[in-house]
């Protein structure tokens, strides 16, 4: 998942209901791309009765005629726009998307509204409806019953989406709106797909487990540009089903069919807690991993996908490590705490602002930290809490509660807890780990590190016990509550952070190591270097000068020795 932390679909039915169609991957796959559309799209987009929008998530209505009323009062109506028009109508993770077009021309759109279960409509007659889109009101006349019918359908669906699933009551609208909103950049997409490490590994984890994919029927959760659908056919998957809740999917769609694999990938707008499959599959993939692994919430839509996997299916990634470990940097420290003291001023431009210090204060060391260190700021060995993707429910991950216990190693300040992750691909061939440790090349989610803003003195030898709780909200992110203290001593200290709001710090420089390091004198071990790599280029001195790119073998006398002018 993505690091830069967006936070924030058509579902398009019953969250909890079982597959209903009986299509097996043989038949499904002799058909063709068009056949298998037809025959279990329109069941995955379904809720009972379809929502009347297409494999692609769109449908549109022509010959509308809209008015607006003009005279209140005496109940008069008048056209709104000279003519009729089409609704081009399409999949948002909201609702539905709809665009209003002149001359039913689909190049000629006037405006767009969302509709959502908010929207307030109502049928009038046989062919008109009312609609209230923001402070619009138009009366909407379809040229026949059926086309009234069709555009009711798909009210009714949007307005039954919101109150079932599993997704919609965890989470904020405004959240989930700017979270989709952000995957629905290419940019974004891009962003993780250049994750070098990341995308090499999911790579490697499905090619190097072809076995588990080949013939097999797979589940893409949240599949984004669909690129490990991509992976899972080049590993010889029968069918792919990508699930996309961002406008994503689109795009997805459209690479599908520039890469001629649209009888094998079906890339299916929506939510996974809303939509429905037509069958079971033997493995889900998915990379649904946020900062501190639990950022976003998206492993709980990836445990929620579970419904759809065989009994003995396999899952990409199988579990996640969440490592805890104290650490010291006294610069991290004084950096945070020196930027809320601009607080502390008594005569900014002749303004007193202390009054608001303590906040500033708190404000500052409720942000995580996201950079990179150097692994030796870690005071001791991490603690490392599992989340097991074959078996954890989502309620497991409401409150998630990580005892605690350090035998410190060094002895310092303990300025708050460092934070990273691992996931683990248990393939039938081979175990593959992508690792966000500070030990592991750098990937895009960083590390993270939550500051203690009473930092406390532990010695080698103590143990430092506590606990990290990970209370959910629905912001899609996690309130984080650490709580340390030395065993035998009435010392402690706490600090409860905002998951959703993490200070991006990297720099984009090499972590230095941390001072004190060093055991040898770094001069001498400058020169001695020097030296020894002089002895190596002996060879390659010309009057005193260095000449690069020559070798003890190669003969310069004629050419240099004695210049020949
Ligand atoms: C971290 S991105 C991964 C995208 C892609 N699988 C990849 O590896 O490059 C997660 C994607 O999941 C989608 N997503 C998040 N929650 C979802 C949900 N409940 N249902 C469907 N898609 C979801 C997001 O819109 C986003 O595109």
């Amino acid at each position: 998942m993505s690091a830069i932390s967006p936070n924030t679909s058509a579902s398009i039915a019953n969250s909890s209901s079982t597959s209903s169609s009986s299509t097996s991957a043989a038949s499904a796959a002799s058909l063709s791309s068009n056949a298998i559309a037809a025959a279990i799209l329109p069941v995955a987009l379904s809720s009972s009765s379809s929502s009347g929008l297409s494999a692609s998530g769109t449908c549109s209505f022509n010959g509308v005629l809209i008015s607006e009323i003009s005279d209140e009062s005496k109940l008069e109506f008048s056209p709104k726009h000279k003519g009729s028009c089409s609704l081009l109508c399409s999949y948002d993770s909201q609702g539905v998307l709809i665009k209003i077009a002149l001359d039913n021309s689909p190049t000629n759109v006037i405006k767009d509204y969302l509709l959502t279960a908010d929207t307030d409509s109502a049928q009038v007659g046989r062919k008109t409806f009312a609609v209230s889109f923001d402070n619009d009101n138009y009366i909407l006349r379809f040229p026949t019953e059926p086309e009234q019918l069709r555009f009711r359908k798909l009210i009714d669906h949007v307005k039954r989406l919101r109150p079932k699933s599993v997704f919609s009551q965890r989470t904020e609208e405004s959240s989930a709106s700017q979270y989709f909103q952000f995957y629905g950049y290419l940019s974004q997409q891009q962003n993780m797909m250049q994750d070098y490490v990341r995308t090499s590994t999911y790579q490697r984890a499905i090619l190097g487990n072809a076995m588990d994919f080949h013939n097999k029927i797979v589940l893409d959760v949240g599949a984004g540009s669909g690129i490990l659908s991509f992976f899972a056919v080049q590993a010889g998957a029968a069918k792919v089903y990508a699930i996309e809740a961002s406008n994503m999917a689109q795009y997805a769609q459209q690479l599908v069919e520039s890469n001629h694999v649209q009888d094998k990938i079906f890339v299916m707008p929506g939510k996974i807690e809303e939509i429905d499959l037509p069958e079971q599959v033997d493995v889900i993939i998915s990379e649904p991993m946020g900062y501190m692994l639990y950022n976003e919430r998206m492993l709980e839509t990836y445990l929620h996908a579970r419904k759809w996997l065989k009994p003995n299916g396999k899952m990409f990634p199988t579990h996640g490590d969440l490592h805890v470990a104290p650490f010291s940097d006294e610069a991290l420290y004084s950096e945070q705490y020196n930027k809320a003291n601009f607080w502390y001023q008594s005569a900014f431009h002749g303004v007193d602002l202390t009054t608001l210090h303590k906040e500033g204060m708190k404000e500052y060391f409720r942000q995580p930290i996201v950079d990179t260190f150097d692994i030796r700021i870690c005071m001791a060995k991490s603690v490392r809490h599992v989340c097991d993707f074959m078996r954890d429910s989502e309620n497991d991950l409401h409150n998630i509660d990580i005892p605690l216990e350090f035998h410190i190693l060094q002895t310092g300040i303990c300025h708050g807890l460092a934070f990273w992750f691992d996931v683990e691909f248990c393939g039938s061939s081979q175990q593959v780990w992508l690792s966000t440790s500070p030990t592991a090349p750098l990937t895009h989610w960083y590390q993270v590190r939550c500051l203690l803003p009473m930092p406390i003195f532990i010695k080698q030898g103590q143990v430092l016990t506590g606990r990290v709780l990970l209370e959910a909200n629905r912001r899609q992110s996690y309130d984080v509550t650490i709580d340390l203290h030395i065993e035998g001593t009435l010392i402690s200290s706490s600090n409860t952070l905002d998951l959703k709001n993490p200070y991006f710090r990297y720099t984009g420089a090499a972590p230095v190591p941390p001072p004190g390091t060093c055991t040898q004198s770094p001069s001498e071990q400058y020169w001695s270097q020097i030296d020894t790599q002089g002895q190596r280029t002996t060879g390659n001195m010309v009057n005193g000068m260095a000449v690069n790119g020559l070798t003890d073998s190669m003969d310069i006398s004629h050419t240099l020795m004695h210049p020949q002018s």
